[in-house]
């Protein structure tokens, strides 16, 4: 997911340009303003961190745009995409090495695991996200 200071700085593109080049499939996008209590729920697991009202209030202070890529271990490719929570341990070359300097303002959120990925989904994509055949899969996976 593509946070609030990700869409305002205007780098949707250049963040959906890096998972598309790493090779992995976009199978469900939308731009949001969601609530609250939905954010609440997408960051329950953090509800007992001191940093869990501003966490709510950055991610409420503009749209989102929710993605779902897949691929072979899309989950932790995509961590390696983003680099680490906190940017100045980032390296350059992932997108918060490149783009971005405070914890509270790191552009982008990942799925950690495959479940979180799944319950995110469920979250994010209550409709499912589009089946189809990448193409260019054949030339990105071994055959
Ligand atoms: N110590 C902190 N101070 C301020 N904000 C924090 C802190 N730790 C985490 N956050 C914010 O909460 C988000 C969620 O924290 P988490 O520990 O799940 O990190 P993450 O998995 O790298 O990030 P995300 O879940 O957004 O991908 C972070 O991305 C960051 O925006």
């Amino acid at each position: 997911m593509i946070k609030p200071d990700g869409v305002q700085r205007g780098l949707v593109g250049e963040i959906i340009s890096r998972f598309e080049r790493r090779g992995l499939k976009l199978v469900a996008i939308k731009v949001e303003s969601p609530s609250k209590e939905h954010l609440e729920k997408h960051y329950s697991d953090l509800a007992s961190k001191p940093f869990f009202p501003s966490l709510i209030k950055y991610m409420t202070s503009g749209p989102v745009v929710a993605m779902v890529w897949e691929g072979r271990g899309a989950a932790s490719l995509g961590r390696q995409l983003l680099g680490q929570t906190n940017p100045t341990a980032s390296a350059p070359g992932t997108i918060r090495g490149d783009f971005c300097i405070d914890m509270g303002s790191n552009l982008i959120h990942g799925s950690d695991s495959q479940e979180s990925a799944q319950k995110e989904i469920d979250l994010w994509f209550p409709n499912g996200v589009t089946e189809y055949q990448l193409d260019s899969a054949k030339w990105v996976y071994e055959q």
